[in-house]
This record gives structure tokens, C-alpha cells and sequence, in this order.
């Protein structure tokens, strides 16, 4: 398999609809703070893209900005053919994060379905969806389960549940599995392939310090470069999908591993 570099701003989305496109974005912070200089980038529907760098060049503020929470201060942003506030507000863009943030007193039930409720959704519609979503994570048993009666990799299964329930078109996870050990990560990211696989058009897009990782499970990988951070390669990983430990043994497995390793450290 021929391994190789992408332009940044080359990527071929010819027949594919863009969900993200960065166009010289950059993000200074009121303190003075460059965490982003000119970042390119387009994500097109059903991508996998994984963002590998050292800390604090500037991942969680691509995030923070391609959800909208924050604006850039240069360059242009669009989300799902919108601004990326508008494009929250449409629930179509969902979060989920190392951190789990369930609600402790209440079911899984109640936690999976908590978007629709403060949306007014039925309670009958809300519990049907929830059953879906908690069915995807292979959680359906544990319906009335308090969080507390879980371990750390089902309370994350319940995060990404709950991410689920408004059937986003762009998932954003920021270091979903970091604080899990080494089996439970691999057992759920061979899940969350399966979640991306059957949702279809689905675009993930997922922050990692773990270079193997980032190549498991994805179509591409963003490398950033140290503060202030610029996107400086794209990898993509012509692995053919579905991938499981066959793929992480691998030759080419290692070859990409290394391919990437060595992008983060020039
Ligand atoms: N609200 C803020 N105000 C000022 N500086 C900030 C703010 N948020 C982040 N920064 C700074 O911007 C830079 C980029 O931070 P960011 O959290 O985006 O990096 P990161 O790559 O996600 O880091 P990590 O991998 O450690 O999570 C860092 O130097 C950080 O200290």
C-alpha cells in the first residue's frame, strides 16, 4: 500500500457533500494567546478524521470553534453549509468528551433521553429513542441503572449515547477514551467504528494524543504542529474498513503508525 502525505488544501471532495471547511482560520485569545494560525481543512460527510499534536496547540480550540462555542478571530468557518452556531442550534452537531458529565441521580434512561427532554419531546418518543441509542452501545439492559452502578468504559457508552439521541451529522469527541485502560479503549473503539459504520453518513471527528489510535479509526489524520498550531499534515489511511485487531497487527498498521509519528515530530 502506497502511503502518503496530503496536500492540506488538495483533498478531493469531488461528489462527497463538506461538512466543515476551515479557510485560514486562527484563534488569538483576549490574553494574547495565538492557539491557532492559519488553519485548512474541509471534512466531508462520513469521514472519520482523528487530530493528533502536542498539548496545547490548539485542538480543543478547533473544536470548541467548529461547535461554535467559540468565534475565530481570522479566517472564514463553515458547518454543515452554516455558521457553526447555527449549525448547533439545528442539533446537528453533538460533543462528547473525556469527562463523562452524567447526571448522578437520575437512570440511564433519563441521562440518554436528557436533550430531547429539554426539548419537550414526549415521553413516549423520548424512551423510544433512548432504547435506540442505548441498544447502539450495547447498554439496553442497564436502562434503569444509575451512572454510579457503572464502570468507567459504560459510563463513556452512555455518553456517546446520549451524543447519539439527536442523530447528529457531526460527532465531535475530545479524548473520548483517555482515561480508560488499554482493553477497554480498543473494545470500544472497535464500538464506536461499528456506531460510525452503521450511522453512514456520520462525520467524526476525534481528538487523540495515542498516534495508534488516531490510525485505527480513521479515513484521515490531522497532525498539528506546537503553539501556536497550524495544521500541518493529513494522513490518509487507506485501510480498508471494518477494522479490528487483524488490521492492528498488522503490517500497514505499523507502517501508518510510524508515518505519523514521524509528521509529529518535524
Ligand atoms: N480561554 C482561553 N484563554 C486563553 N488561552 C487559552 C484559552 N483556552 C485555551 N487557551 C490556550 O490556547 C492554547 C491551545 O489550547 P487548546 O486547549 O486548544 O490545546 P489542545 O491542543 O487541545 O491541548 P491539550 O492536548 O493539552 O488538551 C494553549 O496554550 C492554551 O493554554
Amino acid at each position: 500500500m502506497a502511503m502518503r502525505v496530503e496536500e492540506i488544501t488538495s483533498h478531493d471532495m469531488t461528489g462527497t457533500q463538506l461538512l466543515v471547511e476551515l479557510n485560514n482560520v486562527g484563534k488569538v485569545y483576549p490574553n494574547g494567546t495565538v492557539a491557532v494560525q492559519n488553519a485548512n481543512l474541509k471534512a466531508g460527510e462520513g469521514e472519520f478524521l482523528s487530530f493528533v499534536g502536542p498539548s496545547g496547540c490548539g485542538k480543543s480550540t478547533i473544536f470548541n470553534m467548529i461547535t461554535g462555542l467559540t468565534g475565530p478571530t481570522h479566517g472564514q468557518m463553515s458547518v454543515l453549509g452554516t455558521t457553526p452556531k447555527q449549525a448547533r442550534k439545528h442539533n446537528e452537531t453533538a460533543f462528547v468528551f473525556q469527562e463523562h458529565t452524567l447526571l448522578p441521580w437520575t437512570n440511564l434512561i433519563e441521562n440518554v433521553t436528557l436533550p430531547l427532554s429539554l426539548r419537550g419531546v414526549s415521553k413516549k418518543q423520548r424512551y423510544a429513542e433512548g432504547e435506540r441509542v442505548l441498544e447502539l452501545v450495547g447498554l439496553k439492559d442497564y436502562i434503569k441503572s444509575l451512572p454510579r452502578q457503572l464502570s468507567g468504559g459504560m459510563k463513556m457508552r452512555v455518553s456517546i449515547a446520549r451524543a447519539l439521541i439527536s442523530r447528529p451529522k457531526l460527532l465531535l469527541m475530545d479524548e473520548p477514551f483517555g482515561a480508560l485502560d488499554e482493553i477497554t479503549r480498543q473494545t470500544l473503539q472497535d464500538e464506536l467504528l461499528n456506531i460510525w459504520s452503521k450511522e453512514k453518513t456520520m462525520t467524526v471527528l476525534f481528538i487523540t494524543h495515542n498516534v495508534f489510535e488516531a490510525v485505527f479509526l480513521s479515513t484521515r489524520v490531522v497532525v498539528m504542529t506546537p503553539r501556536p498550531g497550524k495544521i500541518s499534515d493529513v494522513i490518509p489511511i487507506e485501510a480498508p474498513f471494518p477494522r479490528g485487531d487483524a488490521f492492528r497487527s498488522s503490517n500497514d498498521f505499523g507502517e501508518y503508525v510510524g508515518l505519523v509519528s514521524g509528521c509529529l515530530k518535524h
